[in-house]
């Protein structure tokens, strides 16, 4: 149960002194240094951890991605990690601008092992680390300040000697103080310049230090203070590569990756879309298209981001969310009306300007820079408005509905999402504007029509033949302009109808085009639309009265073909 006080239970985070902090001002112009730990870190996550091809599929899609550092196991833990690593140097799978890393800890039958692993790796990171947290030197090592900073150099001390008898390899080392951010600052910065000094770093061969918030226990900007003071304050931070590994038990994990690089971090340690220990790691992927959308480019290549998705769920077992950033089935979908309609205005607007920079609200960036397409972008649902029902009838079936009719249609659409609580695809909103405007066909019916006019006269006679009531008749009309002489021969005939509002335009093309024309005319009392679709823009012109006119004496029930069922 929850407590009424948790701070009988739980502390509060103690800040670190950083008055004069600089990193909030700064900006992040280009991409960290990324290192995925997916075979790593992630592994050590899953229920049930990677085998060989499973590990050689992820191998193969980062490299494919862009990573030039990948944490590829633990090969004094496991074997399959163990063979792994041998896998990708016998066979010489590792490109020549890709480096490998491992993690061993800090225990010489340990290290041995590690090295063993490596052997004849043309390029390789051993990275090492001992928890250095107050509780943890406590409660899990039992070790003083000092003991603890005695197991990180006798690894050190290890692993240089390792490396100096194995010149073969272009090796780089890399410490991480675990818990870095619950380590007393003064005390991280201690035991990396006793390591530094043990490895003997300097500008020329520079080790890695990482500062793993292992478990992220306070808001970002915390983390980011404490990467700031912990560049200011080590003895020599030009012989260092700072990395940053953020976890995510507060959800903060991608705020900060972002707000720790700010603060002098050269290098970012996280997971395709975020798998990893509890949480898990920060999402790189996430990470790199934010950059993308300042206008930086990430160096990591997610143009077709979907395959890449599918790929990371196979490998790991796991599904990402549909609202995951910049992935999810559903994150470049709007089902609100206002959003919408917002959408729809701005890519009539892209269209008539492609090559401008992106404004299209509710958007953060173009699906299409990310392999997805426009087709998702609205969905229609009770929530929705006029906005999305028009986009996907002008999208999908070239049907420009004009505002009035689209005000009214949007009623049609919207009674059959309350009624069935279901999304409505495309095809049910064309349906609905079939059955509505364009499947009545009784009582009125044209048959044909014949227009001839005199040499120099504006005017056109129009002779038709309608079907009314199952009846042939012929009846006749001048005007100036086809749809009026056909208004006229209506008049004529009895029926009391006026044109109000005409719209037209063309759908598809070449021999396939066929006009659509909405004609919104005033029968008795009533005003009420039509629509026609004819090859011949004149008959589809008749066709849209005949449709209002058939509408104005139906009286069923609107849209009455769209049911649950068949929605099922
Ligand atoms: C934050 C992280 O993600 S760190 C990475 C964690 N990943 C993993 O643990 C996955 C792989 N690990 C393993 O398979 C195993 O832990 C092994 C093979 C490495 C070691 O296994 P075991 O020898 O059985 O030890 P175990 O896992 O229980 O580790 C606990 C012992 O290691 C010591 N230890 C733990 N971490 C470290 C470290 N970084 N450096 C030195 N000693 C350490 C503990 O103090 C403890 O010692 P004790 O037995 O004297 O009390
Ligand atoms: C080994 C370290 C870097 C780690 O995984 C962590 O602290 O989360």
């Amino acid at each position: 149960m929850m407590l009424a006080d948790p701070s009988s239970k739980y502390r509060p985070f103690v800040a670190v002194d950083l008055p004069d902090r600089q990193w909030p001002s700064k900006r992040i112009e280009t991409p960290p240094l990324w290192c995925s730990v997916d075979l790593r870190d992630g592994n050590q996550a899953l229920i049930d951890p990677m085998d060989l091809e499973r590990k050689r599929r992820f191998f193969d899609l980062l490299v494919q991605v862009g990573f030039k550092q990948i944490e590829i196991g633990f090969p004094s833990a496991s074997q399959i990690d163990f063979d792994f690593a041998r896998e990708l140097i016998e066979d010489d799978l590792v490109p020549d601008d890709v480096t490998i890393q491992v993690l061993t800890q800090a225990r010489p039958h340990l290290i041995d092992r590690t090295f063993e692993a490596l052997k004849g790796a043309k390029k390789a990171i051993v990275h090492v680390y001992n928890a250095t947290d107050p509780v943890f030197r406590r409660v899990v090592f039992n070790v003083d300040k000092s003991d603890c900073i005695k197991i990180a150099c006798d690894a050190t001390a290890l692993i240089r000697q390792r490396m100096e008898e194995a010149p073969e390899t272009d090796w780089t080392f890399q410490y991480s103080p675990e818990l870095f951010t619950t380590t007393e600052m003064d005390f991280a910065v201690e035991i990396v310049d006793a390591v530094m000094e043990t490895y003997g770093a300097t500008a020329e061969k520079p080790m890695i230090v990482n500062l793993p918030a292992t478990v992220e226990c306070a808001t970002p900007n915390n983390y980011a203070d404490q990467v700031e003071w912990f560049c200011r304050h080590i003895s020599h931070r030009d012989h260092l590569i700072v990395s940053v590994h953020p976890h995510n038990d507060r959800g903060t994990g991608v705020a900060a990756a972002e707000l720790t690089v700010m603060a002098g971090a050269d290098r970012v340690e996280g997971t395709l879309f975020g798998n990893g220990e509890r949480t898990g790691n920060v999402d790189i992927v996430t990470l790199a298209m934010n950059l993308y959308t300042q206008g930086v480019h990430p160096a990591l290549d997610f143009s077709n981001i979907t395959p890449i998705m599918r790929e990371v769920e196979h490998c790991n077992q796991l599904p990402v969310h549909p609202r995951h950033p910049y992935v999810g089935d559903l994150v470049f979908t709007a089902f609100s009306g206002s959003h919408q309609d917002a959408i729809k205005k701005g890519m009539a607007v892209r269209r008539d300007n492609p090559d401008a920079v992106w404004e299209v609200p509710y958007l953060p960036i173009d699906p299409m820079d990310v392999g997805r397409s426009y087709e998702a972008v609205i969905r229609v649902n009770s929530q929705s408005g006029k906005g999305g029902i028009s986009y996907l009838l002008e999208q999908e079936h070239g049907i420009e509905l004009p505002r009035r009719l689209s005000i009214e249609f949007s009623q049609v659409v919207q009674e059959v999402a309350d009624r069935t609580g279901r999304e409505i695809t495309s095809q049910m909103i064309y349906q609905a504007f079939s059955d509505e405007y364009l499947d009545k066909t009784a009582p009125f019916a044209l048959i044909n029509h014949r227009l001839s006019s005199e040499p120099d006269s504006p005017r056109v006679h129009l002779e038709a033949v309608i079907e009314h009531k199952g009846q042939r008749q012929t009846i006749q009309g001048e005007g100036n302009g086809p749809l009026a002489a056909f208004i006229k021969a209506l008049v004529a005939y009895g029926v009391d109808v006026e044109i109000i509002d005409y719209h037209e335009h063309s759908r598809g093309q070449g021999a396939d085009a066929e006009a659509i024309a909405y004609v919104e005319v005033r029968a008795g009392e009533e005003s009420i639309f039509g629509v026609g679709i004819d090859e011949s823009i004149t008959s589809a012109s008749m066709k849209g009265v005949m449709g209002a006119l058939n509408r104005h004496l139906d009286d069923e029930p609107v849209a009455a073909n769209v049911t649950a069922e068949s929605l099922a």
